[in-house]
């Protein structure tokens, strides 16, 4: 018997089922019903008050909208799923808005199995659920930070949306766009992550959109660009804020038309790839500038993830740290296998500007010139002597603005310190001076 059947408990469609999705549920034992608008606020009676609603967003997804928000204002913490497809209005606020609120999210082209088994999933004792503690992370760590991730990355894999990822540089944001892609259908088809960034401006539209053969000077051969070849995958844009303004357009293009054109053709491709993109920049604030496209955030900004910087993670350093010490010393034998007690201490109290790229780092150094089985706070070229980060403190809030100001800027100057001094109106003595006050090690973050 199935666990609709067992507990009693039903499942309140939101818009149109289709034949196949109704009597496949009333076949594994759900009692199903129909939303009726006209009276949403009485009680469900025919399934009790842990009734769990499925949401269709594939057709009429404004109307299903409304409907659910006047169950849920009846029912407050009725739990939902969501089905999503091509012709769900990613950019409207009303969809972008709940699509975060719900239990799971599932592709419309997804069988009716996987609607069964998020339904099941749905705990007895109703919503919000903090976690699912039987759910291995996806990310290393055990912080509710990470654990909260994790959950909204399987929540947000199989939907077909776009998908923005912010964070601070060294924060995982391209290991969770990989997750993303493998926890999705298109696990078997290419991953192609692109760094925005680091493209030159002339070549970003071939790259990304590919080129016919004399298109312009030195194009002596067609070529394929990343959109074509990870057809049926995943495309990652890494620093989508450094995109230029004309392949916005034209990824605006393969957003709303999901194709895109060879440089020097005006014949169009069909592409199917889901995008995914990050940004450690504010793009709100790119967009008011005029340097990103208002239209092209958002399509992008459906669904959001934000990485937490490490300091926010509690619990997560050590075990982070552990991991990539487990790791380094299995490829190349070091004699260190642990920290000493300062060395944690340091490590806690550390503020990581440059996140969990910087730990590894950090870690994997200490590993090679440790004299001993315990790493000390020498070893990672910490203090051990700094004092905990006391968040509250006015005191504590202006060192971390003065921490974060220097990171972005010296981000911004790529690294360099006489830009990084003209652009803070400092010395050159000043900005290496903050640097050492900070602890943030250049060649650790470049
Ligand atoms: N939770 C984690 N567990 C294990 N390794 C991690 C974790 N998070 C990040 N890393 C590692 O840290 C490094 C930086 O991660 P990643 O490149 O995904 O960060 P990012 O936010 O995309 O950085 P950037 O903004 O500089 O592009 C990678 O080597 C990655 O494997």
């Amino acid at each position: 018997m199935s666990r609709g059947e067992s507990t009693g408990r039903c499942v309140v469609w939101v818009g149109r089922p289709s034949v196949e999705e109704h009597f496949g549920l009333i076949r594994a034992g759900w009692r199903t019903l129909v939303a009726d608008p006209a009276r949403l606020d009485s009680a469900l009676p025919e399934c009790g008050e842990t009734a769990i609603a499925v949401v269709d967003l594939r057709a009429g997804a404004q109307a299903a909208v409304r409907v659910l928000q006047e169950l849920r204002d009846n029912h407050p913490g009725l739990a939902w799923i969501g089905l999503t497809g091509q012709r769900t209005p990613a950019n409207d606020p009303s969809i972008q808005h709940v699509l975060p609120q719900a239990f799971e999210l599932i592709d419309g082209t997804s069988s009716l199995q996987a609607l069964r088994q998020a339904l099941q999933r749905v705990p007895a004792d109703g919503i919000p659920v903090a976690f699912d503690d039987d759910q291995p992370s996806v990310m290393t760590g055990n912080s509710p930070a990470i654990r909260a991730l994790s959950q909204n990355i399987r929540k947000f894999a199989p939907v077909e949306l776009p998908l923005l990822i912010t964070g601070e540089t060294g924060t995982g944001k391209e290991m969770a766009a990989r997750a993303l892609h493998q926890l999705s259908g298109r696990r078997e088809k290419p991953f192609a992550a692109i760094n925005c960034g680091a493209l030159p401006a002339n070549l970003v539209q071939s790259e990304l959109f590919g080129h016919e053969r004399g298109a312009f000077t030195g194009a002596t051969a067609r070529r394929i660009g990343h959109f074509e070849s990870a057809d049926g995958g995943t495309v990652f844009l890494d620093e989508i804020g450094d995109l230029p303004l004309d392949a916005q357009t034209n990824l605006l293009r393969v957003l709303q038309e999901g194709t895109i054109e060879r440089i020097g053709s005006c014949q169009s491709i069909k592409v199917n790839v889901r995008v995914l993109a990050a940004t450690h920049v504010d793009l709100e604030k790119a967009v008011a500038q005029g340097r990103f496209r208002e239209d092209l955030f958002y399509r992008l900004n459906v669904l959001r993830l934000r990485m937490p910087p490490l300091r926010e993670r509690s619990g997560d350093i050590e075990l982070l740290a552990q991991h990539f010490l487990d790791a380094f010393r299995e490829n190349y034998g070091t004699r260190a296998r642990a920290f000493s007690t300062a060395a944690r201490r340091a490590m806690n109290n550390f503020a990581w500007p440059g996140n969990v790229r910087e730990l590894m780092n950090r870690v994997q150094r200490a590993a090679v010139i440790a004299d001993d089985a315990l790493i000390t706070p020498e070893d990672l070229e910490l203090n051990a002597d700094t004092p905990g980060i006391d968040k509250d403190s006015l005191g504590s809030a202006r060192t971390s603005a003065e921490r974060e100001a220097i990171v972005d800027c010296l981000r911004a100057s790529a690294f360099n310190i006489s830009e990084c001094a003209r652009r803070l109106r400092v010395s050159r003595v000043t900005v290496y001076r903050l640097c050492k006050k900070h602890q943030l090690a250049l060649d650790q973050l470049r």
